[in-house]
């Protein structure tokens, strides 16, 4: 080592024999015709399909410049405004070379139709996005293509697209429970109040057995989930380069000691005392595939469907509900007096009662659309194929996509800009309106947050009845809320530098960890009729 640590490269090369160096002049020249052959071809056969998409500015080789803005921003929590400049081009589509890697980003309609729907057999999930979920979501649906993801598809269907009457009570129990936690007038971090209440509801309507975490100190397995969540997201963004990073043994030890553990219970109390809760357990989905004798991996990929999808995004949704309502406090006046018109304040309502609420539905709708849960996706191409708009000077030809290349698309993007400019008595799209929903339908694929094609959401319409019949109870019960700001400064949540260059108060930033979510705690007091502070 210390002969060839005193050795430069040109004495290195002035000592090779001459056979040496035509030898190495060979390599590097077919090297470098290897190169430009691939590059060429490569070239042709983006050519056939389309041209290419702007690139994002970068000055640093391999665009190591971008790569670092991307993890800079995603940490800062400022992915979506980045994201944002990124598109301010006239197909709203651009690529994004790291790496050696190109990575597509868009939010132009037509192109998340394309990769959703009419092209959606050109797109999948992709095996580096499988390898890197995989110590969370195993085989599950959300990280499967082709035959698997059919299969997991049939399998979750039944369980998940019908509603039951007993959804409805195993809810008001839990939401018993929330309240008891929310009503002694101190203030709370509320998604974490809610995140709990959505995971015990799904795991109690699922598992036939609740998670408990509401009235449980410790949080192994939530902690655990978000865990994987914000180190998977980074890894995501290094493209084939993720794969290599670590994953997470610990937390994934975690989840599945948990899953483990629940259905060894299921198998274990056949015997259960109270016969109508026997009968809930057995009807419940695990208790349907424990029925079915299906092995315990396919059983914990069902299971990870429902606890990844079931809480996350409707926990997240909730949680920025209340974040504007305290905001705009006589949006909730006038939500008091649609839930006294149409069920009253003590009876527990029906769903064809929340069907009724118009002002319920649209404020729904509002944060569906202006904060979106899911508000990226990320396919990979199966196949050369095209987009159909984006590409060009002018953004208006197709773009040429090989095999492959991964692609963002933004559904928050695209829900902020509306294609077609908003009529002059439209609030901007970046307002919280629910009022908006009275005199405008946005075009189908510009609104899309359970998505659109065959991936769409399976469990929109448990969703929907979940937080339309949570939003109700909640403000039967509780008059007001109260964003508590100074504790939310304390932390540091949303300052943002004002125009005399000191820090001020501003929009709640955006995290995006695989969801995209508030960035910090959304921390609120309810109170109760007659005790307004
Ligand atoms: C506000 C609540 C929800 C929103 C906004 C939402 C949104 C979405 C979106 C955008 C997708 C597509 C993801 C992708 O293509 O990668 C999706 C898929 C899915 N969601 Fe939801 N979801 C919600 C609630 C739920 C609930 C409560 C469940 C189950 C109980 C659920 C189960 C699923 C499943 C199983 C899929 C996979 C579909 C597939 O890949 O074919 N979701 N959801």
């Amino acid at each position: 080592m210390p002969v060839l640590h005193n050795l430069r490269l040109p004495t290195l090369i002035g000592r090779l024999s001459p056979s040496h160096s035509i030898l190495s002049s060979l390599i590097f020249t077919l090297l470098g015709i290897h190169l430009f052959i691939t590059w060429h071809s490569a070239r042709q056969r983006l050519r056939k399909h389309g041209e290419k998409a702007p690139a994002a500015p970068s000055w640093a080789p391999f665009g190591i410049d971008l790569l670092a803005t991307a993890v800079r921003r995603l940490i800062s929590n400022d992915f979506f405004t980045w994201s944002r400049e990124l598109l301010s081009v006239p197909g709203r589509t651009v690529s994004i070379s790291m790496i050696g890697q190109d990575l597509l980003m868009t939010d132009a309609p037509e192109n998340i139709k394309a990769v959703l729907s009419t092209h959606f057999s050109d797109w999948a999930k992709g095996e580096t996005f499988h390898t890197i979920w995989e110590d969370l979501m195993l085989d599950s649906i959300f990280a499967s293509d082709g035959a698997l993801w059919h299969a997991n598809k049939d399998m979750l269907r039944t369980f998940i697209s019908k509603l039951r009457s007993t959804d409805y009570d195993v809810t008001e129990k839990h939401i018993s429970q929330l309240f008891q936690n929310l009503e002694d007038g101190e203030s709370y971090d509320f998604f974490d109040q809610i995140d709990r209440f959505s995971l015990d509801v799904v795991t109690d309507v699922f598992f036939g057995e609740s998670a408990g975490t509401l009235t449980s100190e410790k949080q192994p397995v939530r902690e655990a989930v978000e865990d994987m969540y914000v180190w998977n997201t980074k890894r995501v963004l290094l493209g084939n380069l993720g794969p290599f990073l670590p994953g997470s043994p610990k937390a994934s030890g975690v989840m599945h000691s948990y899953l483990d553990r629940v259905i060894d219970k299921a198998r274990a109390t056949n015997e259960e005392s109270d016969p109508d809760e026997k009968s809930r357990r057995e009807d419940s989905m695990l208790g349907s595939l424990l029925r079915q004798g299906l092995s315990r991996k396919l059983i914990k990929d069902a299971m990870l469907a429902i606890m990844l999808g079931g809480k996350d995004p409707s926990s997240i949704t909730l949680v920025w509900v209340i974040y504007e309502l305290a905001r705009q406090p006589e949006i909730l006046v006038k939500l008091r007096e649609e839930i006294a018109h149409t069920v009253g304040f003590a009876p527990l309502p029906t769903p064809g009662q929340l069907k009724q609420m118009p002002l319920l539905q649209n404020i729904i709708k509002e944060t569906l659309r202006l904060h979106p849960p899911v508000g990226y996706n990320i396919r990979v191409a199966a196949k050369d194929t095209s987009l159909p708009t984006g590409g060009g000077l002018d953004g208006t030809k197709p773009v040429g996509v090989l095999k492959g290349t991964h692609i963002i698309t933004s559904n928050l993007g695209v829900q902020r800009l509306h294609s077609s400019p908003a009529p002059p008595s439209l609030p901007s799209f970046d307002i919280f309106a629910p009022s908006r929903w009275q005199s405008w339908t946005p075009d189908l694929w510009t609104y899309l947050p359970f998505n659109h094609g065959n991936r769409v959401c399976l469990g929109r319409n448990f969703a929907m009845m979940q937080m339309e019949y949570f939003l109700c109870r909640i403000f039967q019960e509780f008059e007001s809320v109260q964003l508590m700001d100074e504790e939310m400064d304390r932390k540091c949540l949303y300052k943002v530098k004002g125009v005399d260059g000191r820090e001020e108060r501003g929009e709640m930033k955006i995290k995006m960890a695989l969801n995209t979510k508030p960035a910090g705690a959304v921390m609120v007091k309810f109170v109760k009729t007659g005790k307004r502070q």
